[in-house]
Order: structure tokens, then C-alpha cells, then sequence
């Protein structure tokens, strides 16, 4: 077991380029059992999430290449193996094995999925879906068991908008009969992203970035090459990070349209940002303004970003609210931010940060991937030195974050854990 560890208070300047997208690749990986010859996917990230279900894939019977930052995945000789524990329960996107073997096998055994802790994360949306297109789906002992003898198309309204529920609907209603309507659908960039691989698989998909997505199924889908998208959170975190402590950072690969709500509320605060097609260029400012952010679905502020956001908050002189409306508890970072010194206060759904403060180094703890986040940003913002435990909640979404930050100029490095540390930690 590592700790990350990072001596702060220096500017960063350079140039970082921005990995594949973490919840593009949970889906494109997936979303590949539906072929019946080799798909590549190009740009993977290269994170824990994209290793645990390489490994899947393999023990579903698929054989797996990968080549750099390209995969390789040969679905044909895959069987429906159950899979009700072990690796599905360590990330949240292996709900798309559901959809994705429902769709080529009719049936699929997958546990609950794991992931973050952000508070309840039903997936009563994705199974009432599943349900329409005629699938019958039980839950034994964590495990949901999905049944069908074929799938009909159906049109299905989402009481809840969500991006899990609208993919792996789409993933199953590929391979239905028929037409399928999602209405109120989510429209995140990553929806379309896995639109346009079964598109180029052979799939009938039309409006994916809309709210209403039509899918008319078909019989076969084959092997295609796919290019994915650029991680518009992690790149929203390097911007975040060359706001906090930026001498000229430029953020490389990235769409910055899918960051619009992000670059509009920095510009508010007073931060230096220019966007180019492919890129941002970002410099700190001494003296910010405090905003208020409230996270939505997309194009609204991602919920993802809440937390990193919150550490450049204490930065700015007066008060910021960070009000987040998807997950409510997603603030398990603000008791660690405290440690380092932060004035922040919890009410219900919202954060109020006061500021501005100087974060001190101190020993804290990532409870989630983006709790993890906002103390890297805390940590390089510091003063002294930061060591961040639950280091495994980073690298399941920011690919090579330590050679990132060290080319930027930052001080950071990862140092095993003594015994006693690691004994400290799981009794909590
Ligand atoms: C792997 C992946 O892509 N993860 C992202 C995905 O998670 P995920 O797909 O799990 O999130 P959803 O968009 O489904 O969740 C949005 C909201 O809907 C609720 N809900 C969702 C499904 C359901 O069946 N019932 C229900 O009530 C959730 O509790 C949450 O309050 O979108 C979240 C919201 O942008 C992001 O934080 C995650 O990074
Ligand atoms: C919540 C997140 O991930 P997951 O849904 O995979 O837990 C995230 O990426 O911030």
C-alpha cells in the first residue's frame, strides 16, 4: 500500500495532456461484448477502473490486447459466466456488464456495483429499463439476475435523470427488436461517445446528447476501431489545479466545450483563461473572488468537479456556497480540507467556504476518487507537506497523476506505507 505525498506552495507551469475519459472507457469496454469480431478502442486511460475490467473481460472468455494506450478485445468466444462478487464490486461501471450481456446473451448474473461513496446510488432506473425491453430481473443476495427470452423494443421515460441508466438501457436495447424511445435521457459527452462506437459497430442510435435518444435494435454488430474522448474531469482538475497554483498551465487535449460551466465560473472568480479547439491555458491570480456553484446534470457544473473546486474556493476572500444536487453527501473531503486548515462549515446539501485561508500540510485521507482529488489540489496549494492515504480511489481515475504533476514542476511522489500506518488506517 502507497501514500501520496506532496511538499506544496510552488508554482506549477508546463503543459499536461489529458487522458482517454474514465466513464467513457467503463462504458466502450463493456459495451464491446455486443460485437461478434474485434473491436479497438484507442486512448484508453491508463487507471484501475480500465485494468479490473480488461481482467473481466478475460475471465468472461474474451482475449484482450492492449498496445500502449489502445485495447484490443476479441468478444467472439465469450460466455454469459455469472458473476455475482469479486472484481464488479470494485467500481460502479460494471452495471454495464448488465446491459451489455443482457444484449448479446439475454441473460447476465452481475453484483452490485462498488465505486464511490457518494451516498445511496440506486440503479432502480437502469432495472425498470431493463424490465421494459422484457428482461425479468431479480436481486438474490446482492446480485442482480437479468432474464430474457428476447427484448422488445419499448419506450421508456427515466424518472431520474441518469447517465448510468440511459447507456445501459441503450447497450441492451441494441440488440432488442424493434425501436426503442429513452426519454429524458442524460446528455453527457460520454453517452455520445458510446453511441458513436455502436454506431460504427452497426447499431441504429439517433439524438445521443439529447433527451430523447431512438434506438431501432438490429441482429448483428461487428468489431469497429474507436477513438475515445478526453477526460473532460480530469481535465477540469488540471484547469482547477492552474487556477490554485498555476504560473501558465496548458491543459492539452481537451474539448473545452464540455467544461463551458467550469471555465464560465472561473472567469467570474477573476481567473486568467483562454480556450483554444484543443486546448486551455490557465494562470492563478492573487486575489479571486468567492462564487457559488450549484452541481447539475450536464451541460450543468459536473458533480465531479464539486470537490476539487472546493479546495480553490478557500483561496478567494469572502464566503462561497457549493450546493451539490445530484449526490447530497458527497462531502466526506471537508472534514480532511479542515485538517489543512480550511473554514468550512456543511449544511445539508451545501458547503460554505470561507476564505481566504492558508492550507497547511497535514496526514489525510481520500474517502472517494474526487475527495481525493480536492487534497492533491489542497496539498499543492499548502504549505509544508501533504500525505494522502486511499491513494487506490485516485488511480481508479487520474491516469499517471504523479509524472503529470512532476512535469508541471510539483513535488509529489508516492512512498510505501509502514505496517503500523497501514494498521492505523483500516481501523479506521
Ligand atoms: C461510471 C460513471 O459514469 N460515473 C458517473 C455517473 O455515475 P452514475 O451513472 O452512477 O450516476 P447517475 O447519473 O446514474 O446518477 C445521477 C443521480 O440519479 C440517481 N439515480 C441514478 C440511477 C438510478 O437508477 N436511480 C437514481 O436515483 C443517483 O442516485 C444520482 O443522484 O454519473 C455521475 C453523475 O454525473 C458521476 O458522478 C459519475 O462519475
Ligand atoms: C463518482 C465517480 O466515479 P464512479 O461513478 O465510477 O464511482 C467519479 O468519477 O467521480
Amino acid at each position: 500500500m502507497e501514500k501520496l505525498m506532496i511538499a506544496g506552495g510552488s508554482p506549477l507551469k508546463g503543459t499536461v495532456r489529458v487522458s482517454g475519459a474514465k466513464n467513457s472507457a467503463v462504458a466502450l469496454i463493456p459495451a464491446t461484448i455486443l460485437a461478434e469480431s474485434p473491436v479497438t478502442i484507442e486512448g484508453l486511460p491508463d487507471i484501475s477502473d480500465v485494468q479490473i475490467l480488461k481482467e473481466i473481460l478475460e475471465e468472461l472468455g474474451g482475449t484482450v490486447s492492449i498496445s500502449d494506450s489502445d485495447i484490443t478485445i476479441d468478444p467472439s468466444s465469450m460466455i454469459s459466466m455469472p458473476m455475482p462478487n469479486g472484481k464488479v464490486k470494485k467500481l460502479r461501471a460494471s452495471y454495464y456488464l448488465m446491459g451489455a450481456m443482457l444484449g448479446r446473451f439475454k441473460k447476465a448474473v452481475i453484483g452490485l456495483p462498488g465505486g464511490c461513496h457518494l451516498g445511496p446510488r440506486p440503479i432502480d432506473q437502469h432495472i425498470k429499463g431493463f424490465e421494459a425491453l422484457g428482461a425479468q430481473v431479480t436481486n438474490e443476495q446482492g446480485a442482480i439476475y437479468l432474464r430474457a427470452d428476447e427484448l422488445r423494443g419499448a419506450r421508456i421515460y427515466l424518472d431520474v435523470v441518469s447517465v448510468g441508466a440511459t447507456i445501459n438501457i441503450m447497450l441492451a436495447a441494441v440488440r432488442a427488436k424493434g425501436k426503442t424511445i429513452i426519454e429524458n435521457a442524460a446528455k453527457e459527452p460520454e453517452i455520445i461517445d458510446v453511441a458513436t462506437l455502436l454506431t460504427n459497430m452497426g447499431a441504429k442510435i439517433k439524438g445521443a446528447g439529447t433527451d430523447v435518444i431512438r434506438i431501432e435494435g438490429v441482429e448483428h454488430l461487428n468489431g469497429c476501431r474507436h477513438t475515445i474522448i478526453p477526460d473532460r474531469i480530469e481535465a477540469g482538475t488540471y484547469i482547477i489545479i492552474g487556477a490554485a497554483v498555476g504560473d501558465g498551465v496548458l491543459v492539452d487535449n481537451v474539448i473545452p466545450q464540455h467544461l463551458e460551466s467550469l471555465i464560465a465560473k472561473l472567469r467570474e472568480m477573476g481567473v486568467s483563461i483562454e480556450s483554444s479547439d484543443e486546448q486551455v491555458f490557465v494562470s492563478s491570480n492573487r486575489s479571486l473572488k468567492p462564487v457559488d456553484i450549484k452541481t447539475l446534470v450536464y451541460p450543468g457544473f459536473p458533480t465531479d468537479l464539486q470537490q476539487p473546486f472546493t479546495s480553490l474556493l478557500t483561496k478567494t476572500t469572502g464566503t462561497s456556497m457549493v450546493t451539490d444536487t445530484i449526490y447530497g453527501a458527497r462531502f466526506k473531503h471537508i472534514d480532511e480540507l479542515r485538517r489543512m486548515n480550511a473554514t468550512i462549515k456543511v449544511e445539508g446539501r451545501s458547503a460554505i467556504i470561507n476564505g481566504p485561508v492558508h492550507l497547511q500540510g497535514a496526514k489525510v485521507k481520500a474517502s472517494d476518487l474526487r475527495a481525493g482529488a480536492s487534497l492533491v489540489i489542497a496539498g499543492l496549494m499548502a504549505d509544508g507537506v501533504t500525505e494522502i492515504t486511499g491513494l487506490e480511489h485516485i488511480d481508479r481515475g487520474y491516469s499517471h497523476i504523479v509524472e503529470k504533476l512532476t512535469g508541471l514542476g510539483a513535488t509529489i511522489w508516492r512512498e510505501k506505507m509502514t505496517e503500523e500506518e497501514y494498521e492505523q488506517i483500516n481501523n479506521g
